[in-house]
């Protein structure tokens, strides 16, 4: 961790980051899975409440359907007992002359009409001939009676005639339509109901009631939804007695047709329906209810007779998935909506996680850039530390914890106080948000760096500056090497004094001064070791070396501030004094020759001097030969002597009067 107190840690990252996409994907694979299994569950329920809601409609209907037919046998009974009691007919049968049988056709018809149930009513005698024989037309609503045909029964078999003549009560027996006792094709299913007739407990003969079957045709049909569904009509073996597929019905009368029998088709649902006396059942997605209907003694269905027939309703998966298909379309368009709006997020969430994730990235590559390139320092508001970096602890030699929740008391700046440079920093952090200049750092081991350093304010919130971050370079060796430089370029590296140059330019520049302002006037001495090769022939250059350098020591002990003092070559050394006069200057120059005489060196040596005082119209040059020509004739007059190029001009101006008079 490159920071104690990191501020700017980045923990989202961290936790984030390296599984970013792995976490996306789990979430969007879990997210999907629910999604699909909700949607699919949702699915299956409304299927499935819509098939309870089907089977519930259909059972109600197969009950109503079973109520609707057995009060329709119950009052085709009735109107039977009703016809065959009648007192017309007791009359006709006292006195069966042509005024009586019209009183009895005229009652039958509105018998007839009445109740609706029949389109023929006979009346026969035990021979089974026709007495009278009354048609009803169920469409235009007349019964009329019609001729007596000379036939026998039309659709009643003999075995049905045998078993009402032994019967009191009437009988209604559902069979195949004949014709002239042979099965009438195409095959319809009609029903005729048989009353015995009796005079004073004698039976005369019997009624025969053919039945309006379109009437109870319509019974078989349930209403479902928008669409009436057709019912099924099963014979207790199995066989269908009503069916939409006209081939199918009446197997247990045609051997061709046996194969259709429900035991047959649908084993499992033949199951089903033989254990239970109603009920629903899905199968393979259709659906199927059925209830048995007990007709009761009085009627027979088929041959031979059955007493209870199985009412059965089929629903295709079609029709299911007709009805469910309006709520799944809805459904399906919000699933799409939300999907939508679910990926859209989605996609957007993840744009937003990859940009934020980025941006951290490339915060924390510069964090971790700024932590290794330079020492970083952070401070509160109010100037503790919080937190350095590694390259600051190495930079500093103080670790962390030294320096955390302290002021940063190591930092300074040269020639300011601590308070002064403060409020100097804090007035820049301010006005600007930032400052930056050389400072003082005292570190671990009590020594000194030059540090640059730049300091910036951190917004973090409502514009308050909540944090500093400071940034450290090491000038020290820097500012050692420059200063080096500047010495090699200014100083003589084996004396220390300063070189040719320095002793040029400052020449040159106090020449200018001096010649703009005659007060500022100043004296060059040149100054050369007497019999120096001597020195270094006999004694070596290091012995050399050592008394020029005891030399420049003495001679830079004994001058003023103000002062130049050169090596300007080999053994020669110049002193430039400001604001000293020819008769100052000759002092100073004589000390100096007389205390190098003194020096307690091994071997002795002794200084020429050469003294000029600068004057008006001088230059550099003039001025230097002037000091160079006295110098001449310090070593001419035997050396060890200082020399003023006044004297050699009093000298020059004697000889040249002495010469005059001569
Ligand atoms: N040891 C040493 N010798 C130097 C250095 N620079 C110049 N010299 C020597 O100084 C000597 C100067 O000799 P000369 O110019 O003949 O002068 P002198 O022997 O002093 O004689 P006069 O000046 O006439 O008294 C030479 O032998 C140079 O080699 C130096 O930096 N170190």
């Amino acid at each position: 961790m490159p920071f104690k107190k990191d501020p700017l840690q980045p923990t989202l990252r961290k936790i984030l980051a390296p599984y970013f996409w792995p976490i996306l994907l789990v979430v969007l694979v879990v997210f999907s899975s629910a999604s699909a299994y909700n949607y699919f569950s949702q699915r299956t329920q409304i299927t499935e409440q819509r098939i309870d809601a089907f089977a519930d409609s259909i059972a109600k209907s197969l009950r109503h359907t079973e109520l609707e037919l057995l009060k329709a046998l119950q009052n085709i009974e009735e109107s039977a007992e009703l016809l065959v009691k009648s007192e017309q007919l007791t009359d006709y049968l006292e006195a069966p002359d042509s005024l009586n049988r019209f009183e009895l056709g005229r009652e039958w018809a509105q018998l007839a009409k009445a109740s609706g149930h029949y389109k023929r009513l006979q009346l026969l005698d035990l021979n089974g001939l026709e007495i009278i024989k009354i048609d009803y037309d169920s469409h235009k609503g007349i019964a009329s009676v019609a001729d007596i045909a000379e036939n026998s029964l039309p659709a009643v078999t003999d075995s049905a005639v045998k078993r009402v003549a032994k019967s009191d009560s009437p009988i209604t027996i559902f069979d195949l339509e004949r014709k002239e006792g042979q099965l009438k094709s195409p095959y319809k299913l009609a029903g005729t109901t048989l009353a015995p007739v009796y005079q004073k407990g004698t039976q005369k003969g019997f009624a025969v009631l053919s039945l309006q079957m379109d009437k109870l045709n319509q019974l078989f049909s349930s209403q479902l939804d928008s669409q009436r569904l057709p019912l099924k009509l099963l014979t207790s073996s199995g066989h269908f007695i009503r069916s939409e597929n006209p081939d199918y019905r009446y197997g247990h009368i045609f051997a061709d047709r046996q194969q259709y029998n429900l035991a047959e088709l649908s084993p499992q649902l033949w199951q089903e329906v033989s254990n239970h006396n109603q009920g629903t059942m899905l199968l393979d997605g259709d659906l199927f209810a059925f209830r048995w209907i007990e007709l009761g003694a009085s009627v027979e269905m088929m041959t031979p007779a059955s007493q209870r027939v199985l009412l059965l309703s089929h629903l295709p998966e079609e029709i299911v998935a007709q009805a469910t298909k309006p709520q799944i379309e809805a459904m399906n368009r919000a699933w799409i909506a939300r999907a939508t709006f679910i990926l859209l997020l989605s996609l957007g969430l993840a744009l937003l996680a990859r940009y934020v994730i980025t941006r951290l990235k490339v915060q924390n590559l510069m964090l971790t850039a700024m932590c290794q390139m330079s020492a970083v320092m952070i401070l509160d508001e109010k100037g503790t530390v919080i937190g350095i970096n590694r390259a600051f602890e190495s930079l500093s030699g103080f670790s962390a914890d030294d320096i955390c929740g302290q002021k940063p008391r190591m930092l300074m700046q040269e020639n300011m106080s601590r308070a002064a440079w403060k409020k100097k920093v804090t007035d820049m952090l301010e006005s600007a948000g930032a400052w930056q200049g050389e400072v003082k750092c005292q570190i671990a081991d009590e020594t000194n760096l030059t540090l640059w350093m730049e300091i910036s304010a951190i917004e973090t919130s409502n514009r308050q500056a909540n944090y500093f971050v400071a940034s450290f370079i090491d000038m020290t060796e820097r500012i050692e090497r420059e200063e080096g430089l500047k010495l090699l370029a200014t100083k003589d590296p084996l004396t220390g004094i300063d070189n040719r140059r320095t002793f040029d330019n400052t020449l040159c520049e106090l020449n200018k001064t001096a010649s703009r302002y005659p007060s500022a006037s100043f004296c060059l001495a040149l100054l050369d070791l007497d019999y120096f090769k001597q020195v270094n022939d006999v004694y070596g250059h290091a012995t050399g070396d050592n008394i020029l350098k005891n030399f420049a020591k003495l001679v830079s002990s004994q001058l003023r501030e103000q002062d130049l003092f050169a090596r300007i070559g080999g053994e020669e050394f110049a002193l430039i004094m400001p604001f000293t006069s020819i008769d100052e200057a000759e002092i100073v120059c004589d000390r100096i020759r007389s205390s190098t005489k003194s020096m307690t060196l091994d071997p002795k040596i002794t200084v020429s001097v050469g003294l000029a005082c600068h004057q008006l119209k001088d230059s550099t040059k003039t001025l230097f030969d002037r000091a160079d020509r006295a110098l001449y004739h310090a070593k001419a007059l035997g050396r060890n002597q200082v020399v003023t190029d006044q004297w050699i001009d009093a000298l020059y101006k004697t000889s040249s009067s002495e010469l005059a008079f001569a």
